[in-house]
């Protein structure tokens, strides 16, 4: 499968977020990637379901949306009528992965799991049926702009060799310090879907960064 970019719009203009949305849906960017952060699980206030009410209806790019929320649970139905078409959840956020996995996909959006840089990837693997996106944070969540953790990359290898045994669908996606710098190496581990803030929205041409991104075409080996 050709590898996603999923622009993540936390970096993106708040005063001209319309303008920004209008941006991607013009670009190839495969999704956009909505960070929704509380202050409670990361220690940094983003923006929650209005925003992501509002700027649904100016694209028909995939709503890939990251909840760095205490108690997820207790949202996931508001996300999905808001127009949320991936719904990611932390690990470390909640006691039932497995039923929340299932209340995910009730509402007819694709459920993913986000596993923190100290987080093992193999305390998913019981249930890797159930999970339709893994999100690697390669930063700690909470902040754009920071250092590529580079034991991520071992992570993705484990964790793509584990779903190609299984013969699973699984996506990977990676988060935090992605560009051009370690888009290749993060490909080659095995990842799918790349986001970039940064990267895209402090690019010269955000639309031209895009391209660049996509355009990495490193053969997958493990
Ligand atoms: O979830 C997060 C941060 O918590 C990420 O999605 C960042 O927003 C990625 O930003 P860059 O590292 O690409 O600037």
């Amino acid at each position: 499968m050709k590898h996603l970019i999923a622009p993540s719009i936390l970096a993106a203009d708040f005063a001209n977020m319309g303008r920004d949305i209008q941006m991607l849906h013009e670009s190839n960017a495969d999704w956009v990637h909505v960070d929704v952060m509380d202050g409670r699980f990361v220690p940094n206030i983003s923006f929650g379901f209005p925003v992501l009410k509002a700027i649904k209806p100016l694209t028909d790019k995939v709503m890939d949306c990251h909840l760095m929320i205490v108690e997820p649970e207790k949202y996931v139905e508001a996300f999905a009528a808001a127009g949320a078409d991936i719904i990611t959840i932390h690990y470390e956020a909640t006691n039932h992965l497995h039923r929340a996995m299932q209340q995910i996909k009730a509402t007819g959006a694709k459920a993913g799991v986000a596993l923190n840089p100290h987080t093992r990837v193999d305390l998913l693997f019981d249930i890797l049926e159930e999970i339709d996106l893994v999100c690697l944070m390669s930063v700690n969540p909470g902040f754009g702009g920071q250092k590529f953790i580079y034991s991520t990359l071992q992570k993705v290898r484990d964790l793509k060799a584990e779903i190609e045994r299984r013969n699973l669908t699984t996506k990977i996606e990676i988060d935090g310090g992605v560009g051009l710098q370690n888009a290749e190496v993060l490909l080659q581990a095995g990842a799918d879907v790349l986001v970039a803030g940064s990267a895209v929205f402090k690019a010269d041409n955000p639309k031209d960064m895009i391209d660049k991104l996509k355009q990495v075409g490193a053969e997958k080996v493990i």
